[in-house]
């Protein structure tokens, strides 16, 4: 046992109907049925150093109940006089059930319940606000208060139904005070957030997707500057930390930030992650257009073919999700492609690297000596001058900054698989003019988990701390070198003056022209980053779905 668990409670107890020794200490529930139980005044504590014990992480425990008395059956309508017996003395609980997180494979948390029978109705009370205050430990970072904004219309528009039947049960369950609020308008949660009161919770929750997030991210952060005197932000603004952690009960259409940091976008997974108050800190863009603050985003930033595809596809957003797949296509068939200049800051810490073929996953070590550098350097993550800038010209099809991986469906691993959720940089990734067949097959492989995406002569990547972009007017603009003869052929129907737009987590910024700088772990979510699964967890399908 570790030096700084106490020992809080034990005793002889009956756990699932097993006579067994129970041991409380202050990080952990713990039993074993097969030491011997020794006597109610005097019992056997062999459990702390038994092989054959069971435990149960104090912090991964979402509840304590004990047994109701059934008002329905007037606690007497039982055939059997041992039945009547056990219900008279329900009346006075003696019984009490401990909920705790299963992982079921792929990522998927369900609650698993186990049962504890006491001798009488005092010890259960002992044993239920015992473990309820083991529970608020500090060091857990359990929210008691939650602000939700459930947005009625992201996705399939089954918000309301998932937070209802699937995320209320679990927050009642976890005694969490919460005031929900269903949307009535796109940016009313943003609104609201201006002028709450937000001292009062330990935390804010979306139910809903990206866009929805995106709303919370930056009603947070514009409201966290505001309240330290900055409601005008611009390049100058360092953004500040909100105190407040994020939490997405994911009902959207893509979900990349949940699929990103949980591994799964499943809507009682992420409950149980905000009921055992997991945190951890990502990292965030702030986007700049002639010096002001356009907004912040922490997935993806793209110009060119995810921006055509965003625009085009609000048009039919009656086709649900599928718009994504339908503008897709056509954006594809267009093929176009954008006259550009890219600079950038690239990261001077080369412990990572987009095609080193690793992953951000819970407990990353990139990430924490990121937090190392960030605490021993507070003011390194913004551009010091003396570093240096690199730029390049060309007739790009995408310039796309990923600041996570951007898992979603579509694409399991991601569009920069190797991205780190705090590192403090972005993954910047330009895709040059192609022909369809070479641009399909670089998209092929943002779907395909074995194949590398950027192993393309028209592909760069790099991984850099702040960029900037403006659109060229013509070829001309370009130095020799920077288009050749094929290009220009391929050019001959598109109009060089025709821009694109930004896609900003799903949101379109309509003018070219920006300044990127990634602001390392700003912001708090409630999340651990993708578990590594182990052959046990790994889960079959048909298990999964008995689990469900
Ligand atoms: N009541 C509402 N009516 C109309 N729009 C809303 C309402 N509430 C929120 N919105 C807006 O809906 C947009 C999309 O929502 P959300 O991100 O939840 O779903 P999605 O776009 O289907 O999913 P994803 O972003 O993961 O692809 C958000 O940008 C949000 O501002």
């Amino acid at each position: 046992m570790a030096a700084d668990q106490n020992i809080l409670l034990y005793g002889n107890l009956d756990v699932d109907g097993r006579p067994s020794v129970v041991l409380l200490t202050s990080f952990h529930l713990s039993w074993d049925s097969t030491s011997k139980a020794g006597t109610p005044e005097s019992p056997n504590v062999e459990v702390i150093s038994s092989q054959n014990r069971y435990t149960i992480e104090l912090n991964e425990v979402i509840g304590v109940t004990t047994e109701k008395y059934d008002s329905s059956s007037n606690g007497f309508s039982s055939k059997d006089s041992s039945t009547l017996f056990v219900e008279m003395q329900t009346l006075k609980p003696h019984v009490f059930s401990v909920f705790h997180i299963r992982r079921i494979g792929h990522h998927k948390w369900r609650e698993r319940k186990v049962t504890f029978r006491c001798r009488d109705s005092t010890t259960c009370q002992i044993w239920v606000e015992s473990i309820r205050k083991g529970l608020t430990n500090p060091k857990f970072r359990r929210p008691k208060s939650l602000l939700v904004f459930i947005n009625p219309v992201g996705g399939k528009k089954k918000g309301p139904k998932i937070y209802a039947e699937k995320v209320v049960p679990l927050f009642d369950l976890a005694d969490i005070i919460v005031h929900s609020i269903t949307t009535d308008r796109a940016n009313y949660a943003l609104d609201y957030l201006q002028e709450a009161d937000l001292a009062k919770y330990d935390g804010i929750v979306c139910v809903g997707g990206d866009g929805m997030f995106t709303e919370l991210l930056n009603g947070l952060l514009i409201r966290t500057l505001k309240d330290n005197g900055n409601a005008q932000p611009c390049r100058d603004t360092t953004p500040i930390q909100p105190d407040l952690r994020i939490g997405i009960i994911p009902a959207g259409s893509t979900d990349t930030v949940v699929y990103s940091t949980v591994g799964i976008n499943d809507p009682v997974t992420s409950a149980l992650h905000i009921i055992t108050g997991d945190s951890m800190n990502i990292d965030c863009c702030s986007i700049y257009q002639r010096d002001q603050l356009v907004r912040y985003s922490v997935s993806l930033v793209g110009y060119g073919y995810y921006g055509d595809v965003l625009a085009d596809s609000e048009k039919f957003r009656w086709m649900g999700t599928k718009r994504y797949n339908w503008s897709g296509f056509k954006k594809f068939l267009a093929n176009q492609s954008y006259l550009g200049e890219v600079s950038f800051l690239p990261t001077t810490v080369h412990d990572s690297h987009p095609r080193d073929n690793t992953r951000c996953l819970a407990g990353c070590q990139v990430c924490a000596a990121a937090l190392d550098r960030l605490h021993q350097y507070p003011s390194e993550s913004s551009s010091l001058g003396k570093e240096k800038w690199h730029t390049i010209r060309g007739d790009f099809i995408g310039v796309n900054a990923v600041t996570m991986s951007c898992r979603c469906a579509m694409s399991p691993e991601g569009v920069s698989p190797a991205c780190h959720l705090g590192d403090g940089c972005t993954d910047l990734i330009l895709v040059k003019r192609c022909s369809r067949l070479n641009y399909l097959h670089h998209l092929y492989r943002c779907r395909d988990r074995q194949s590398d995406q950027f192993d393309f002569d028209f592909v760069q990547v790099h991984r850099v701390k702040e960029f900037q972009f403006r659109p060229l007017e013509d070829e001309f603009e370009l130095e020799a070198g920077e288009v050749n003869c094929r290009q220009q052929l391929f050019r001959s129907n598109s109009k060089s003056s025709h821009n694109s737009v930004w896609n900003c987590d799903g949101e379109v910024i309509g003018s070219p022209s920006v300044h990127v700088q990634v602001h390392c772990q700003l912001v708090k979510l409630f999340a651990r980053g993708i578990e590594k699964l182990d052959k046990e967890h790994s889960g079959c399908i048909p298990c999964q779905q008995k689990d469900k």
